[in-house]
């Protein structure tokens, strides 16, 4: 395109946005008045109009807040078809005040093409415009033009919209994850809109995309599935708290709210497991061998009334600090199995003992916290109602001695007790994502779970239990997990909860890890699974990641000198420090004396809105950051003995520059690194 054809062609593309803009503040406009309308309307009445007005408060709540979420970047392609026809794509479906559309929806299948055409395949499209927004004004266009046969075989299945998507890529990152609507790649468009039904395995290596992906997804699934699905909800369950704080916004920002976001140690109401304990303890407990364990110790309770009142939380703290008990109930467990199992009476639970919680709950009933939110909320239901029938029988009795009413003196008790039952207001039944957290037995229409990889067996019991449609969607990478426990096979795992109803797709391009961090990286994975693709890296950044082999005795002082050079380096950016689990507590005490700022612990705000944060690598799963020092990784290869794969995590966190100081000799499989800062080359 010559200058003066951009110019005329950037002018036109601002008029049309402009209208859009328009479009949508005339629908935020209708949308905040329909809300005033109902808020503003009767406060009294009968029950059924009173849960009315609550959904109509919450279906306009709802809309306003996707209106807001929608201002930045609200258009971002346009779609020529061959048959003439022209169609923009965007965060939402906007209509002019005829009815005729003025913008798609990302999730219409009309905008499928925008996503998938290739020069090879067009789709029907002549052209596929990217807009690129500034505020609400139009700052740049490419355009991908479908009907060149003069592209050779690589040009062909070149990325799409390459020029959108590095820029992209290349941008500092956040704290938090952001959607991807304008730049969805091929492989991942066929994933997001996959069919709903059964059980699609997502198997990618770092930095594919599983986890923006997975929640697109949910998004689309919500858009096109919404009868089905927003009565039932869907569930998200990511690997820690920190996980889900760097992802809850992407959500509201693509417009849904029905989606429930947990730990495995969350998922049931009442208890939170998430205290640490020794890794022998998690994976005897996540073993399937637990579960004639559970039902054993079930058995062994004292029949009648005794047995209903003993909990599921009272039956594994007897069996955990009673030797005695776990013998008998556990003859499966060799000795130092059990003995790992054993811990006083009063502990806070870890997460293995969530899974095994929810399996005594299936036997015997519901857990001591669900019984306790139960009698709170029945509680709080019974206060509410006497201080209604106590208004009720003020009313009655003034309007009595007014003579506004005459009733028979023996009616009037029965008379006050219906008047207060007629006009009480229901209690909001609560938002789907609301009631669904609170119940145990709750079925989701779809659950997805990232960093699959982790679960150990019991988990997954827990976690079908929630889904028995099996309408699934698992993302993961066997290359990443972090315990022994967690997932071998897909095919074994699924056959055995699924049997001929999942199917696997591949991920194969790295959006965050820059081509040379992947190619030390790749070393790495060789060791854990030689059979193993590393995924290929999107883009080159120039910077050379770095190592440095320092004496032991000059260990802390060398780590802060290099902390402190990259942190200069990162600038406004992020930079993590991931130390081995072993030395979390002794570097970070050195770390943050050294560095004023630097964030630590496990508050997950804090970590993630510094701009300097330490972690271990089990709290660094599935986040990203601009640079990453790695402190001392023999000690990561040695904490564990899937030390490779934590040692694989921690090189693919960073979109930038990567430097490992190591206590001592460098390990053999980091060869790949050069000596120096990582400067340009
Ligand atoms: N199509 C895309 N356009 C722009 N950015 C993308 C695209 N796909 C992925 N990304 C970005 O790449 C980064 C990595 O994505 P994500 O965290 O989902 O990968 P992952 O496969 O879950 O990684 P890991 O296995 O390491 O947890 C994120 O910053 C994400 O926003």
């Amino acid at each position: 395109m010559t200058e003066s054809v951009l110019q005329q062609e950037m002018t036109q593309e601002q008029g049309y946005v402009t209208r859009l803009y328009e479009a949508l503040d005339r629908a935020r406009d209708r949308a905040a008045a329909e809300l005033r309308q109902v808020h503003g309307g009767p406060t009294t009445g009968t029950d059924q109009a009173a849960t009315e007005r609550d959904s109509f408060a919450r279906t306009y709540g709802a809309r306003t807040q996707q209106l807001m979420s929608v201002e930045r970047g609200l258009a971002f392609g346009r779609l020529d078809q061959v048959d003439g026809d022209r169609f923009y794509v965007g965060r939402l479906g906007l209509f002019d005040d005829d009815h005729d559309p003025l913008l798609v929806d990302w999730r219409a299948p009309v905008a499928q093409p925008f996503y998938r055409a290739t020069a090879a395949h067009p789709l029907g499209l002549v052209r596929r415009r990217h807009l690129r927004l500034a505020g609400r004004s139009v700052v740049g266009l490419d355009d991908d033009v479908l009907e060149l046969t003069a592209l050779d075989e690589a040009e062909r299945h070149a990325l799409v919209g390459e020029a959108s998507l590095l820029a992209s890529l290349a941008a500092s990152r956040t704290g938090r994850m952001s959607e991807i609507v304008a730049t969805i790649q091929a492989e991942q468009d066929a994933v997001i809109r996959a069919d709903l039904p059964g059980v699609l395995v997502v198997q990618g290596g770092p930095g594919t995309g599983k986890t923006v992906v997975a929640l697109h997804r949910a998004a689309y699934l919500l858009y096109t599935h919404r009868e089905q699905l927003a009565r039932r909800g869907v569930l998200v369950v990511g690997p820690n708290p920190t996980f889900l704080r760097y992802i809850e916004q992407v959500l509201p920002s693509l417009g849904e709210t029905e989606v429930v976001l947990s730990t495995v140690g969350q998922l049931l109401p009442g208890v939170v497991g998430g205290a640490p304990e020794p890794a022998e303890a998690s994976r005897v407990k996540g073993d399937l061998r637990m579960v004639a364990v559970v039902a054993r110790a079930v058995a062994s309770l004292p029949r009648g009334r005794a047995r209903r009142d003993l909990t599921p939380e009272h039956l594994l703290t007897l069996l955990w600090s009673s030797p005695e008990r776990l013998a008998a109930a556990a003859p499966e467990l060799s000795t130092a199995e059990r003995e790992a199992l054993r811990r006083p009476a009063g502990e806070p639970w870890s997460r293995a003992d969530v899974a095994l919680l929810d399996e005594a709950a299936e036997l015997i009933g519901e857990t001591e916290g669900a019984r306790r939110q139960r009698r709170q909320a029945d509680a709080a239901r019974a206060a509410a109602h006497a201080e209604h029938l106590a208004y009720t029988r003020e009313v009655v009795h003034s309007q009595l001695a007014a003579d506004q009413l005459t009733i028979d003196p023996l009616d009037v008790a029965p008379f006050i007790e219906l008047m207060a039952e007629r006009t009480e207001h229901r209690e909001a039944a609560g938002t789907i994502a609301e009631r669904a957290a609170a119940d145990r037995t709750w079925q989701f229409g779809h659950v997805i779970v990232d960093e699959a990889q982790e679960l150990s067996p019991m988990e997954w019991r827990m976690l079908v239990r929630r889904c028995r449609r099996r309408s699934m969607t698992l993302v993961g990478d066997l290359a990443q997990s972090g315990t022994d426990s967690g997932v071998q096979s897909w095919a074994e795992l699924l056959e055995q909860h699924a049997p001929g109803r999942w199917r696997v797709a591949e991920l194969t391009v790295s959006y965050r890890t820059p081509a040379e961090i992947m190619a030390v990286a790749a070393d790495v994975l060789a060791v854990v699974d030689p059979a193993a693709v590393p995924p290929v890296s999107a883009r080159w950044t120039g910077s050379v990641p770095w190592g440095r082999s320092v004496p032991s005795e000059q260990f802390g002082a060398a780590l802060v000198a290099a902390v402190a050079e990259e942190r200069e380096r990162t600038g406004d950016g992020r930079l993590a420090v991931v130390v081995p689990r072993s030395r979390r507590a002794e570097l970070t005490a050195l770390l943050t004396a050294a560095l004023p700022g630097a964030a630590s612990g496990t508050d997950p705000a804090q970590l993630l809105d510094a701009s300097l944060a330490v972690l271990d690598v089990e709290q660094s799963k599935g986040l990203e950051f601009d640079a990453v020092v790695i402190a001392d990784p023999g000690a990561i290869l040695r904490d564990s003995a899937r030390g490779g794969s934590d040692l694989y995590v921690a090189l693919t966190r960073p979109t930038q520059r990567l430097g490992v100081v190591a206590d001592g000799p460098l390990p053999e499989v980091l060869h790949g690194l050069l000596p120096g800062d990582g400067t340009v080359v």
